[in-house]
């Protein structure tokens, strides 16, 4: 496991473009048949991906965590942007395609991936935060039949926001959030650019009580995305390729314009769970 430590935005401010790379991108994470875990001491988020192809994967605590099992004191949302795949858990399957995903409460000891189709690899991506109790471990789905065990997105949980004139038409499509899968402190999904927008997030904002972790994918190979990111007054841009994971600290703006549309995962954790709980940045105010 990578480990990543919190910086200051005092220092941030005199990094090169090297080192900012170094300190907030993740790349590189899904590798075949690995699992890749990077812990940050923002928050103590994990981020992660586990591509299994031609074996299964168990995830394990490692010597970083000291703890028994991964999940003895955590727990994590899984969103597969892969192939259909399976995951295992304490010896019962979950069948998870495309976009849909997983909220793992704490306490789940054996925990496994696989891929259906190693022609088509499932691609896990994995957030997991500390945690103090056990909330119940669901599937998750964008769209569907309700079923035991499944929870499909509410529609007040997909939220339509931007327009295309201001090239910021998205998609914001809630997986994890109180009143919908209950977690300890993670809140996370996925927010899609309608054909046309590029920018994310924008106008922006900082939330001081939760720190955010992107990830973009659904990006052609020379497709980028500007991820911006520092205080709304001294910003900084990362140039950011498909499947690569940004680490945004509190005191961090977080938003992206891309050469063309594109998809990302969101993860938040910290103070509170309140998704709307933003300090929103006066576009005239960013410098
Ligand atoms: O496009 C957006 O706007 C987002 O997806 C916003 C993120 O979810 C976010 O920053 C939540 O705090
Ligand atoms: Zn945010």
């Amino acid at each position: 496991m990578e480990l990543r430590t919190a910086v200051s935005p005092r220092d941030v401010k005199h990094y090169t473009t090297e080192r900012l790379r170094e300190e907030f991108l993740i790349r590189d994470l899904f590798v075949e048949d690995e699992i890749k875990l990077v812990y940050s001491h923002i928050d103590r988020i994990i981020t992660g991906a586990a591509t299994p192809v031609s074996k299964m994967l168990k995830l394990t605590a490692g010597d970083e965590l000291r703890a028994e099992y991964f999940l003895q004191r955590r727990e994590m949302g899984v969103i597969n942007i892969g192939g259909a795949g399976t995951i295992i858990i304490d010896g019962k399957s979950y069948q998870v395609g495309f976009k849909e995903g997983m909220y793992i409460g704490m306490g789940a000891k054996d925990i496994s991936f696989e891929s259906k189709d190693a022609s088509c690899p499932a691609k896990f991506y994995i957030n997991s935060a500390p945690a103090h109790k056990p909330y119940p471990t669901v599937l998750i789905k964008p769209e569907g039949e309700p079923e035991s065990g499944v929870v499909i997105v509410k529609d007040e949980n997909k939220v339509e926001l931007g327009c295309l004139e201001d090239a910021n038409h998205r998609v914001i499509c809630k997986y994890i959030l109180p009143g919908q899968v209950e977690s300890c402190q993670l809140v996370m999904g996925m927010t899609k650019l309608e054909p046309g927008s590029v920018w994310n997030t924008m106008p922006c904002h900082t939330h001081d009580r939760r720190m955010e972790v992107y990830l973009y994918f659904e990006m052609q190979q020379d497709a980028f995305v500007m991820h911006y990111m520092g205080e709304p007054s001294e910003t900084r841009h990362i140039v950011m390729r498909n499947e690569e994971a940004i680490i945004s600290p509190s005191w961090s703006i977080h938003s992206g314009c891309g050469s063309r549309a594109y998809t990302f995962i969101w993860g938040m954790v910290g103070e509170n769970q309140a998704f709307d709980d933003m300090d929103t940045v006066d576009m005239k105010d960013l410098m």
